[in-house]
């Protein structure tokens, strides 16, 4: 006994005009086609909606083990499956830091215990992530790992980070960068320049994050190791990428839904739900991360839903912790101000929230296809809501876009022919 997916509309790669119908059946897509018998199997009617291929998000912080009062494997992938993901990547900033095997293994065993999405740890690159003793990537490789990342930070050593690379390259491993040089960043908590002159807060200049870019970049020349890089911000990263990508080195980037949508000077001092590193930048940071997303310069969208509660996001915007959750709103913002607004068509964005990270980072899914594993999102694309973090599963509700109308919500995901989410 299996689902049949009624009436829908697929998107992605294998995408079909007319409404068709998808047979799954234990973990996979057994067949697509008009009519198919449904006798004996669960319907699902998609009359009206989409199939897309489920969401791949890179980058999240699920804050399991030791902040649990942030977020859980559970709450976290829970709030991923209601935003149509089905495979989150999940940052090593935990505590203790994600820079063993056995923590690897902790987090593969909670997801598949308690998790509603699949669950892929990123390692640590450095010990406790302090910077200085590399991590055994062989043997975080062999437990599960999918990647490398001091996320949170940037490795500031920069021969620490060409070894990474080297033994990356050696293990067929990602280097997924925080690019932030410390001594340049110093104390800010928001973007260096007019906005903060205005209101009289410490800035966080965007060469602080390019410096890092442009060595990495050099570095993975050398190395020949998969550079990519994390929530990009700034026009001056991005030109950093486009002169590797020119130069046909292995050099990926990503772009989070607030780098594209806000800017610093609509910043709320007030309200600490703004504060998240990379800081939000210029108008011309914004365009130029909106040109070279849309250019394929930034490959893929990942939120960096970084949960924090409501106590501590209640502190003076010099002293909260950086961070906003997104991974119950990037879809329907994206949907929203990309695909409505006419700058790329719904199959372009599930390409870059889907299909583009499944290649890049060599991961299953990413494709509607009989075989594939039944990792699908469906979606309702009339339906409009207004973002209320009240709702939302996740234990963070921190995010500047509350109160922002959205349009094009997912209804059903289903990861590995399990039903993890139904807002039918
Ligand atoms: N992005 C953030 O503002 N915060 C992240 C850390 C990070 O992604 O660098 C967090 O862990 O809270
Ligand atoms: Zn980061
Ligand atoms: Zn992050």
């Amino acid at each position: 006994m299996g689902y049949v997916l009624k009436h829908g509309t697929i998107i992605g790669e294998n995408t079909r005009l007319e409404q068709v119908d998808v047979l799954v059946e234990g973990n996979r897509i057994k067949q697509i086609g008009i009519d198919i018998d449904s006798t004996g199997h669960t319907l699902i009617d998609c009359t009206n909606l989409f199939i897309s291929p489920g969401f791949i998000d890179m980058h999240v912080h699920l804050r399991e083990p030791g902040f649990e009062y942030k977020e859980t494997i559970e709450s976290g992938s829970k709030a991923a499956a209601a935003g149509g993901f089905t495979t989150v990547a999940c940052m090593p900033n935990t505590r203790p830091a994600t820079d063993n095997a056995d923590i690897v293994r902790f987090i593969i065993e909670q997801a598949n215990k308690h998790g509603y999405a699949r669950v892929l740890p990123i390692a640590a690159i450095t010990a406790g992530q302090k910077g200085e003793e590399l991590t055994d990537i062989p043997a975080l490789k062999e437990a599960g790992a999918v990647g490398l990342s001091d996320d949170g930070r940037g490795v500031q050593r920069a021969d620490r980070m060409k070894r990474a690379m080297e033994i990356a390259k050696q293990y067929d491993m990602p280097l997924i960068i925080h690019a932030e040089d410390e001594t340049l960043s110093g104390k800010g908590c928001m973007n260096a320049g007019e906005a903060a002159e205005r209101l009289g807060l410490p800035g966080i200049p965007d060469d602080a994050e390019a410096v890092m870019v442009a060595r990495d970049i050099v570095l993975a020349e050398v190395t020949g190791a998969h550079l990519h890089v994390c929530h990009v911000s700034a026009k001056s990263v991005i030109e950093l990428i486009r002169y590797a990508k020119g130069r046909g080195l292995p050099v990926t980037g990503e772009v989070a839904p607030h780098h594209l949508l806000l800017t610093d000077d609509q910043i709320d001092p007030d309200n600490s739900d703004w504060k998240v590193n990379p800081p939000l930048r210029t108008k011309r940071d914004r365009e130029a991360c909106i040109e070279a997303f849309l250019d394929g310069t930034l490959d893929i969208v990942a939120t960096d839903h970084a949960p924090h509660s409501v106590e501590e996001k209640q502190k003076p915007f010099t002293e909260a912790p950086f961070g906003m959750v997104g991974l119950e709103i990037a879809f329907p913002l994206m949907y929203t101000h990309f695909v409505k607004t006419g700058r790329m068509t719904l199959n372009e964005l599930v390409d870059r929230m889907a299909t583009r990270p499944a290649k890049l980072f060599k991961l299953q899914g990413g494709r509607i296809q009989p075989g594939e594993p039944a990792d699908l999102t469906v979606l309702d694309l009339h339906a409009t809501k207004v973002i209320d973090p009240a709702s939302f599963l996740s234990k963070g509700k921190n995010t500047p876009f509350a109160g922002q109308k959205a349009q094009g919500w997912p209804v059903l995901t289903m990861v590995d022919g399990v039903v993890s989410f139904d807002a039918r």
